[in-house]
């Protein structure tokens, strides 16, 4: 269990954080999204000690960081910044890591299995890829057989084996009972492998949620509707939560706040002909977009005209 309260960092004029509040719980995977220089991963940093607060606090287990007796067993990150040395093998960077730790030499052996790194091994880490590294990092983020795993954008440079394996140890990690906190801003990841949510918008919290909830705060599911009579269907579907879009002239119709079926039966009870019945569903995407809009700090310009005023 992590643990944040009133959590806050600041750099001379930025605050980085800004009194976090947030409880991530063991049994499920949770995700830390937000746009760049939002605060994460200086609030992964603080949950690990690297970095001090300003004020507030953070625990794991209900200690701070340092005061765990042996924190690599007690939670295994994998940061961005790494540090193996480039001419040592996974196999000894993971040795030593393990010695000068207690950990036994045949958990080495375990985590080298479990992230799939047994063909590379004895290669030096100097001439691992982008993914490979990942893997190091999460072998070595592992080593300890934490409670509470935290990963910074642990599917950067994996392919998509890779970006499968690492939602399946996700899952799994957490069905084993422990607390695993990850950041990442590859939206369509986190729909599929994360239980909760915490969203943060220039060092603030913007949600705790579940992907359900913040899709459905994004207007929820639309259905798509063409139909003959839209005047009629608009009469038929009319009541209190009911909102349907559509152009003058146009057969189709945006529906929210009723499902498909619901809007299949009352079409048929009116004898309203449909030529197409679609449940369009909101993206975690979209729905990031529209929760941190007001949040995000570098903007990209993708527009030509824009670009050249
Ligand atoms: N050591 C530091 N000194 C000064 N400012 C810092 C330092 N570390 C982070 N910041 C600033 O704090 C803010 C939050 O940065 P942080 O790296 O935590 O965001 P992030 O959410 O991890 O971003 P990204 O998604 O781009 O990795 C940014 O404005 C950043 O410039």
């Amino acid at each position: 269990m992590i643990e944040a309260r009133q959590l806050t960092k600041r750099y001379g004029e930025t605050t980085a954080v800004d009194g976090l509040e947030f409880t991530v719980r063991p049994g499920a995977v949770t995700g830390f999204l937000g746009p760049n220089g939002a605060g994460k991963s200086t609030t992964m940093r603080m949950i690990l000690g690297l970095d001090a607060p300003t004020s507030g606090s953070v625990t794991v287990n209900g200690k701070h960081y340092r005061d765990h007796s042996s924190p690599l067993q007690e939670v295994g990150a994998l940061l961005e910044a790494k540090s193996v040395h480039p001419g040592r093998s996974a196999f000894n960077h993971l040795l030593t890591q393990a010695q000068t730790h207690g950990i036994p030499r045949r958990r080495v052996d375990e985590v080298i299995e479990l992230t799939g790194l047994q063909s590379v091994a004895k290669k030096r880490a100097g001439q691992f890829s982008l993914g490979m590294g990942q893997r190091l990092g999460i072998a070595s983020a592992l080593l300890g057989d934490p409670a509470t795993v935290m990963l910074d954008e642990p599917v950067n440079g994996l392919d998509p084996e890779g970006v499968l394996w690492i939602r399946n140890l996700l899952t799994r990690l957490a069905s084993e009972g422990r607390t695993v906190f990850v950041s990442s801003h590859l939206m369509s990841e986190m729909a599929l492998v994360a239980d909760r949510l915490i969203v943060v918008g220039r060092g603030r919290l913007l949600a705790d949620t579940t992907v359900d909830e913040l899709v459905q705060q994004a207007g929820g599911d639309a259905v798509r509707v063409a139909t003959a009579n839209p005047a009629k269907l608009r009469d038929a579907l009319a009541g209190p939560g009911v909102q349907i879009v559509g152009q003058a002239g146009s057969e189709e119709l945006e529906i929210t706040g009723l499902p498909a079926r619901s809007i299949g039966t009352r079409a048929a009870e009116h004898g309203i002909a449909l030529y197409e019945l679609t449940t369009v569903k909101v993206s975690l995407e979209q729905a990031f977009m529209d929760l941190t809009r007001d949040d995000v700090v570098y903007h990209g310009t993708t527009d030509l005209e824009e670009r050249a005023a």
